[in-house]
């Protein structure tokens, strides 16, 4: 079975090397949807996959960094960088170009990453992110599954620390240091990030 939750988000960005020349020569910004697709063979004690709320933690905060933000390409232009690193506050920097493909094995990563680190305790079982899907457009969308996200050959590797949230960015977090306690955890291999239990249970 599988369950979907969308997040929305405006980002600005230039997609380097693309053919469309508005896209790859000009910045423009978009009204991002991503739908996260999680799968599970059993369901909880609630009777869920995983309860929808529960991705409104972490996970929602994280996607929302792009939202009012620009994101860029490590590699870019360091002038153009500068340039988005002075007019704007609320930057990302990503190891791969912003192209929706790429958002998408970007927040495939994250999600996952984040699901990785996560102790449930309402008897989920074997919740695993199936896909996500990246809207750029009503038109246009790009959807990753596990291969994609973590195949190098699809335009390199997604390091974890490679990506980079503002200080503006972070400051709005719960926790202004939580990308670095995921990415620490990950490393350490712990789970230190607990949900919630729920409030009664039913025998
Ligand atoms: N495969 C991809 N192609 C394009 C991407 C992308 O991420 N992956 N991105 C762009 C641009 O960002 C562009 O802004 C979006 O392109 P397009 O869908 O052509 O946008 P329109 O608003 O013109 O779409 P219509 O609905 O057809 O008017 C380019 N290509």
């Amino acid at each position: 079975m599988i369950i979907r939750k969308l997040f929305r988000f405006e980002n600005a960005h230039v997609v380097r090397n693309c053919s469309t020349r508005r896209c790859a020569l000009s910045l423009h910004g978009h009204s991002y949807r991503v739908e996260l697709l999680l799968t599970a063979a059993r369901l909880d004690n609630a009777g869920m996959i995983l309860d929808f709320g529960l991705l409104k933690g972490a996970i929602k905060e994280l996607i929302d960094s792009w939202d009012h933000a620009a994101c860029f390409w490590d590699r870019d232009d360091p002038e153009y960088i500068a340039f988005i690193q002075r007019h704007s506050e609320r930057w990302v920097s990503m190891p791969v170009n912003p192209s929706a493909e790429q958002l998408s094995r970007v927040f495939f990563v994250l999600v996952d990453t984040v699901l990785a680190v996560t102790k449930f305790g309402n008897g989920e079982q074997g919740v695993t992110l199936d896909s996500v899907i990246v809207h750029e457009t009503d038109t246009g969308y790009a959807q990753c599954w596990r291969a994609d996200a973590f195949d190098p050959e699809m335009g390199g590797p997604i390091a974890l620390d490679q990506i980079v949230f503002s200080d503006a960015i972070r400051e709005e977090w719960s926790d202004p240091c939580q990308w670095t306690k995921i990415v620490k955890a990950v490393q350490d291999k712990t789970r230190p990030f607990r949900n919630p239990l729920p409030p009664q249970q039913v025998p």
